[in-house]
């Protein structure tokens, strides 16, 4: 089995996220696929049609109740979009049967949350009937009320609470010891070696909340944490396994 996060960047042009789904289909006859996917650019989209503005915190976007809704909407539309590009997939969202169930995180950040539980015997359930599930990455707490789950994060507690291994595709080939220098592309990491990155800052940006959701998902029993590029299709199989991406391990 393997959690693929598929995120924003990823699927800016429908082409390349046909391109994306048509790779995760033909991995499908070789393992069990859960994809948790975002949508930033998505939501963006969404939230500009409406005049809304919207700012991050700490990585996180400060999600007033309005930009919930918005949010909500927009991702799970998405999730149903890719499902039916991949077929034989259902799109969810944590409200599904207490599919992701989490808490707020911080007063300051409104309704942006993190994931507690995850309902894995819905997600087996769903994988032993050949369907694939395709989350969104929308919780709910324990009043049954929406959050707004940065992707990584989302993805990383579904890959720690089924003991898979994560696949993170983004907008690079992986991480690089000197950004961007394409030969520093490192094969392997461990968490010494991230925390170092950090600290002497050649994990830098957007990279810094991938790599911690990736330690993360490690923390709560994923064997492995793999971040690749989702702007190629050729190389997520690749990825998958082990041939290309950055593999994390503990
Ligand atoms: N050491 C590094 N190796 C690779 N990318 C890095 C590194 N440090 C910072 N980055 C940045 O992290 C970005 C990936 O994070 P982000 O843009 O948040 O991804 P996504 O939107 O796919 O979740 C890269 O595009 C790059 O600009
Ligand atoms: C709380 C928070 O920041 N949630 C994210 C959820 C979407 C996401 O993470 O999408 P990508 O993977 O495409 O970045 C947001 O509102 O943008």
């Amino acid at each position: 089995m393997i959690v693929i996060k598929y995120g924003g960047n990823a699927m800016k042009s429908l082409e390349l996220r046909r391109a994306i789904t048509q790779e995760i289909s033909t991995l499908r006859s070789h393992l069990d696929v859960v994809i948790v996917h975002g949508g930033g650019p998505v939501i963006e989209q969404n939230l500009q049609a409406r005049n809304i503005t919207s700012e991050f915190k700490r990585g996180l976007r400060v999600t007033t109740p309005e930009i919930m809704d918005v949010t909500e909407q927009a991702l799970t539309r998405l999730s149903k979009e890719l499902s039916q590009d991949l077929e034989n997939a259902i799109g969810l969202s944590g409200r599904d049967m207490e599919l992701l169930v989490g808490q707020t995180i911080a007063e300051d950040l409104g309704r942006a949350g993190r994931i507690n539980t995850v309902n894995t015997d819905l997600l087996r359930k769903l994988l032993g009937a050949g369907i694939t599930p395709v989350i969104a990455c929308v919780g709910i707490d324990e009043n049954g009320e929406a959050l707004n789950v940065n992707a990584d994060w989302a993805a990383g507690a579904v890959a720690g609470a089924l003991n898979a291994p994560i696949l993170y595709l983004t907008d690079v080939d992986g991480v690089y010891t000197n950004y961007p220098d394409p030969a520093s592309l490192a094969p392997q990491l461990t968490r010494a070696d991230i925390e170092k990155g950090i600290q002497d800052g050649w994990i830098a940006g957007g990279m810094i909340p991938k790599v911690e959701a990736a330690l993360h998902a490690l923390d709560k029993g994923a064997p492995s944490a793999t971040i690749s590029s989702g702007m190629r299709a050729d190389v997520l199989v690749e990825a998958v396994f082990g041939q290309s991406g950055t593999k994390i391990v503990p």
